[in-house]
């Protein structure tokens, strides 16, 4: 077998060398100081070209051909170059058009997760044998739609690894697997002596409904299909030795939350909220669900609690003040912390980078750094108590 091409700075820069700059033919890339956030992560590079001074048309040529010659470099299974078009905080990043999906995807019939893999069968076993040697888990949940659940997983996930824990992400919401997108991760699924092998991105373990079926397929799932392929993703994965298994889950209190509570022993459950009344209305019975499943809440996050002025750093409380906060009071729930409202979050996440990852020093980053820092002795609790539990026989 032979070894993964190391990638580093020289490497990069190498392949760099011949650049000059569209606008100023006789300055080389390279000394035009333009390369900024050059992240490399195993066979993936992701860099931003700060052009402050040019207009995006005028730069993107350039963005396009160093992606391109980035691409080119042996080892390499991921270049993404993105245009930085202001200063300080006015930065904004600028993206690459995504590849475009595959035309008659449409028309596919969509696969069921052993479909996609029928020239490597997949042996199911039980939950409680595929997860032997995950020492914790713990399901990020929310009452309410696009409340940021999934960017709050990710980023605590990629936090928490950061902070020398072995994490995996398990991407439960099958009607909207948001997971891969986010972390950047295209291909296929390995399957190794019958078993599914995470996709790595960031330091964490990954698995999703959306690496194994088409995206439309998601969609159209409905009760005894959706059981099923959380069994599976619960069943059939290999996720060897983990500190902190991350379930996301989908939106509000249906199958699969049912589904995940009978089939295994969820450690813990962290409910992400934003400050508005309807959401709070909708993590309340996000609560009650957990707890009728006597899974513990360790707590509220409140995401999207204020957007911070880029010009003048003043908070501007889009949701409400404090809701979710005065809401874990109330409840006698700890309060993780709150997520500021940041563009970046988002636009990260449409790129497949992680804010913690793309700008650890951003106060969106710290924040979710703080959020870990917290969960950390809360995971050595939940893990002591795992493995002081005889595990009870999983119904089928
Ligand atoms: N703090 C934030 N600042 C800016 N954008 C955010 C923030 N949190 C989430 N977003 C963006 O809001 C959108 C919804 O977030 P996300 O997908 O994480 O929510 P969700 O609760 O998991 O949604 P769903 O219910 O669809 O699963 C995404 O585009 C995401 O990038």
């Amino acid at each position: 077998m032979t070894s993964p091409v190391s990638i580093n700075q020289q490497t990069i820069h190498q392949a760099l060398s011949d650049f000059t700059l569209p606008w100023s033919p006789n300055t080389r890339l390279l000394d035009a100081n333009i390369i900024e956030n050059m992240i490399i992560e195993g066979q993936k590079i992701h860099l931003t070209l700060n052009i402050a001074k040019v207009p995006e048309d005028a730069a993107e040529p350039l963005r396009a051909k160093v992606e391109h010659r980035l691409q080119q470099i042996e080892g390499i299974v991921q270049a993404r170059v993105f245009l930085n078009t202001g200063e300080g905080n006015n930065k904004r990043l600028v993206f690459p058009p995504r590849q475009a999906a595959s035309a008659n995807a449409a028309q596919q019939k969509p696969a069921t997760p052993h479909q996609a893999h029928k020239h490597a069968p997949i042996k199911p076993t039980g939950p409680i044998e595929a997860l032997q040697d995950v020492k914790c888990i713990i399901a990020v949940a929310s009452g309410k739609g696009g409340v940021g659940k999934s960017s709050t997983a990710i980023n605590l996930a990629v936090s928490l690894a950061n902070q020398g824990l072995k994490v995996g992400l398990m991407d439960a919401d099958v009607y909207g697997p948001s997971v891969p997108h986010m972390l950047g991760l295209e291909g296929q699924v390995e399957v190794i002596n019958h078993k599914l092998i995470p996709m790595t991105a960031w330091g964490i373990s990954a698995m999703s409904i959306g690496m194994l079926v088409p995206p439309e397929q998601a969609l159209i799932w409905r009760g005894p299909m959706v059981m099923g392929a959380i069994k599976q993703l619960l069943s059939d994965v290999k996720w060897g030795e983990l500190d902190i298994l991350l379930v996301d889950t989908p939106p509000g209190t249906g199958d699969v939350q049912l589904t995940l509570t009978q089939s295994i022993q969820i450690d813990g459950a962290i409910i992400v909220s934003t400050p508005q009344d309807v959401a709070l209305l909708d993590a309340r019975r996000g609560i009650a669900m957990f707890q009728k499943a006597k899974t513990p809440i360790l707590g509220i996050v409140e995401n999207m609690a204020y957007f911070s002025c880029p010009c003048c750093n003043e908070k501007t409380y889009i949701f409400g003040e404090n809701g979710a906060k005065k809401e874990a009071n109330n409840l006698g729930f700890p309060f993780l912390g709150e997520i500021p409202l940041i563009p970046a979050i988002r636009s990260g996440a449409d790129v497949g980078v992680p804010i913690v990852a793309q700008d650890p020093d951003s106060i969106a980053a710290k924040a979710y750094q703080e959020i870990s820092e917290l969960m950390v002795p809360v995971i050595k609790r939940l893990t002591v108590q795992r493995a002081n539990k005889k595990p009870e026989a999983t119904p089928e």
